[in-house]
């Protein structure tokens, strides 16, 4: 399994309440190559599920399983080279640099994790057209649509050939058509690339691309 999350607890101190269960024993499996969808309303623990899944946030209780790794024994350096390399991270806002091009946004990634700007330039092309933007790459993120950036920040996420995608409310800033394809592409790259995808979002609209719908409710995850 690529991303395998077992018995996951998380708990966040609550001023003098007790403390407040963010994840109440979450288990979660994702194949490679499979799309996942959380769905729950506002505060019900999504955005708490794909940061332990990121290894961002450590859980009280429960393991984490990235690509066969065990997440717990690692340093915080080493989770950090593992978000670079095996986990792509696509969060509601693009966060996109204002003064690179659409290719420079992607090829960053790769820089970062030491890879030659030649190789990088023609992946980045091929994956910009994977996400529609071919004849694109050049441009700058004002001269973009805020589909189209949704769109890179996707690409980029892909940038290091991750095995597991993390994607939270990828269409909250986009109108229903926008959104549905921007979902159908998530599916799509997820089957073809391989790559172990979980999408969280309280909309279930056009969640059609997902292999399973899953649903969160005050920290519980249910089928
Ligand atoms: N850093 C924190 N400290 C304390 N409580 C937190 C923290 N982060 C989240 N929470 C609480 O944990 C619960 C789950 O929050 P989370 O952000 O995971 O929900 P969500 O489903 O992603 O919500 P939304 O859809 O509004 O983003 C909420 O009650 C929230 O108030």
């Amino acid at each position: 399994m690529t991303l395998a999350m077992t018995d996951v607890t998380l708990t966040y101190p609550d001023g003098d309440q007790p403390r407040l269960t963010a994840l109440d024993t979450v288990s979660l499996e994702v194949a490679a190559g499979r799309l996942v969808a959380v769905v729950g309303p506002s505060g019900s623990g999504k955005s708490s599920l794909l940061a332990v899944a990121a290894t961002l946030v450590t859980p009280d209780a429960g393991k984490v399983v990235v690509d066969g790794t065990e997440t717990a024994g690692l340093s915080p350096a080493e989770k950090a080279e593992l978000r670079r390399e095996r986990i792509g991270i696509v969060f509601q806002q693009p966060n996109l640099l204002p003064s690179l091009t659409a290719a420079e946004q992607l090829q960053v990634m790769a820089h970062l994790s030491g890879r030659r700007p030649r190789e990088t330039r023609s992946r980045a092309l091929d994956l910009l057209d994977a996400v529609g933007l071919a004849g694109k790459a050049d441009r700058r993120p004002h001269q973009l649509s805020g589909g189209q950036r949704q769109r890179i920040n996707i690409a980029r996420a892909l940038m290091n050939e991750p095995a597991v995608m993390l994607v939270d409310e990828p269409t909250s800033a986009l109108d229903h058509e926008r959104g549905a394809a921007v979902l159908d592409l998530l599916g799509g790259l997820a089957r073809e690339r391989g790559v172990a995808t979980v999408l969280v979002t309280h909309d279930r609209s056009h969640l059609k691309a997902a292999h399973a719908i899953l649903t969160m409710t005050d920290g519980i995850l249910t089928p």
